[in-house]
């Protein structure tokens, strides 16, 4: 009856897109988050409430479904488990090994420089305050201190002095994700922009999108647009790295590669073994969409040709304070300014409860330039707004 039978580990606003590309391609989708009614599970066939993190009530989970594909969404899940799955024959995506070392910021970023000979920042690792202070005295200040297990910037600040790396370092703590204290301290780049390079590992070879710009606040994005203007010997050698890394993983799907660009060097940062929130731009600026790139490429099936729609950007739309009673006003608003020239849409996600800062939907435009197309994304997502009831 289903083509496939996949399983997600993360059902955010990224799962909800994969799940939505799936059941159009007629598989069988199980949403798995550690809270119900999370956006995949919105849209999936069967859901499951339980920590990525809990290793038995993963294996639980996947022998009561049985998937064809386990297609982790989000980084903080119980990778022991997922090895130890992977080696009794079930099929992580793109593999065990991939999501291990991505999960912390150690695993990758050693992968990448040491192993792989990528060209990074300077950078050190600290579980103590002392070792903080050591660390950003060799890679020199300012520098910035993120915990090893994170994502979308939580725990994440700069510093420009030792009490900052004090406090940056007691705040990365504060904020990690698991129950490992260890920070990674990297040297500040001074880039002048800073993309992603959507990457897929197809059966047939390495694939890539038209580069993505995005600007980022706190160490989450704000906007992103595509294609991002690079001098072509960059663009290569970018992704160069990127299909060396890529390959060095190993396993079929795609992977979100950020770099940063200074003058006329690709500094690697960091990856995704999955599609990348930047990407979301994808949904209005290019067929397939980075959801659809990596189911196919998950299936093995043909990616077909990558066919840009016109230069596009998406811009985000947050909470600003935690609650479980609001609604969405403006769409009407936001919907009204596309034109023939600059359509616009809208993804609002459905996330049950607001947090601070939480990420409640996107903005896309496209346009003639991308500049026009980042401004009108940023207006129409300026005019959704967030109400609550007073009664939380
Ligand atoms: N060494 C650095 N120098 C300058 N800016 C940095 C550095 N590291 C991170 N940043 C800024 O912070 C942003 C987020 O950093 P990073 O991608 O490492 O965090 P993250 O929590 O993994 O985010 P996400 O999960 O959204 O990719 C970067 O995109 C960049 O704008
Ligand atoms: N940078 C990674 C990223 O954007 N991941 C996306 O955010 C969701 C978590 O959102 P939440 O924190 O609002 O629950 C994840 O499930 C994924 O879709
Ligand atoms: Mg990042």
């Amino acid at each position: 009856m289903f083509l496939a039978k996949l399983m997600l580990l993360g059902s955010g606003e990224l799962g909800r897109e994969f799940a939505i590309a799936a059941k159009r391609l007629g598989c069988e989708v199980v949403a798995c988050d550690r809270y119900a009614r999370a956006p995949a599970m919105q849209v999936a066939d069967d859901a499951e409430v339980f920590s990525m993190l809990d290793g038995a009530a993963l294996r639980a989970a996947v022998e009561k479904h049985r998937p064809d594909f386990i297609v982790p969404e989000i980084e903080a899940i119980d990778t022991a488990t997922l090895s130890a799955l992977e080696g009794e024959g079930w099929h992580v995506v793109p593999s065990a090994r991939a999501a291990q070392l991505t999960m912390n910021r150690d695993g990758i970023r050693r992968f990448a420089a040491e192993e792989l000979g990528l060209t990074t920042s300077r950078y050190r690792f600290a579980e103590t305050e002392q070792e903080a202070l050591d660390a950003a005295e060799a890679v020199g200040l300012p520098c910035v201190i993120k915990p090893v297990m994170s994502s979308s910037g939580k725990g994440q600040s700069t510093a420009g002095t030792p009490d900052d790396v004090r406090a940056a370092f007691a705040y990365a703590i504060e904020k990690m994700r698991g129950d490992r204290p260890r920070v990674i301290v990297e040297e500040f780049i001074r880039f002048d922009s800073e993309i992603t390079l959507l990457t897929i590992a197809a059966a047939d070879g390495i694939h890539f999108c038209a580069p993505i710009g995005h600007r980022q606040e706190a160490g989450d994005y704000r906007e992103s647009w595509q294609p991002a203007a690079l001098p072509p010997a960059v663009l290569e050698d970018a992704q160069r790295q990127a299909a060396t890394i890529v390959r060095a993983l190993g396993g079929r799907g795609l992977f979100g590669v950020e770099f940063f660009i200074a003058a006329d060097r690709a500094i690697f940062s960091e990856l995704s073994p999955r599609p990348h929130d930047t990407g979301m731009v994808t949904l209005t600026s290019q067929d397939p969409n980075e959801f659809e790139l990596h189911l196919r490429a998950i299936l093995g099936l043909p990616l077909g040709p990558i066919l840009p729609r016109g230069p596009s950007a998406s811009a985000v739309i947050l909470a600003d304070r935690p609650s479980r009673r609001f609604r969405f006003d403006g769409a009407a608003e936001a919907l009204a300014l596309g034109t023939a020239e600059t359509p616009v849409d809208l993804r609002l996600f459905g996330k049950p409860e607001t947090l601070a800062g939480r990420r409640m939907g996107v903005a896309l435009a496209r346009a003639a330039n991308v500049d026009d197309a980042v401004a009108a994304a940023k207006a129409a997502a300026a005019v959704v707004t967030i109400a609550h009831d007073e009664e939380n």
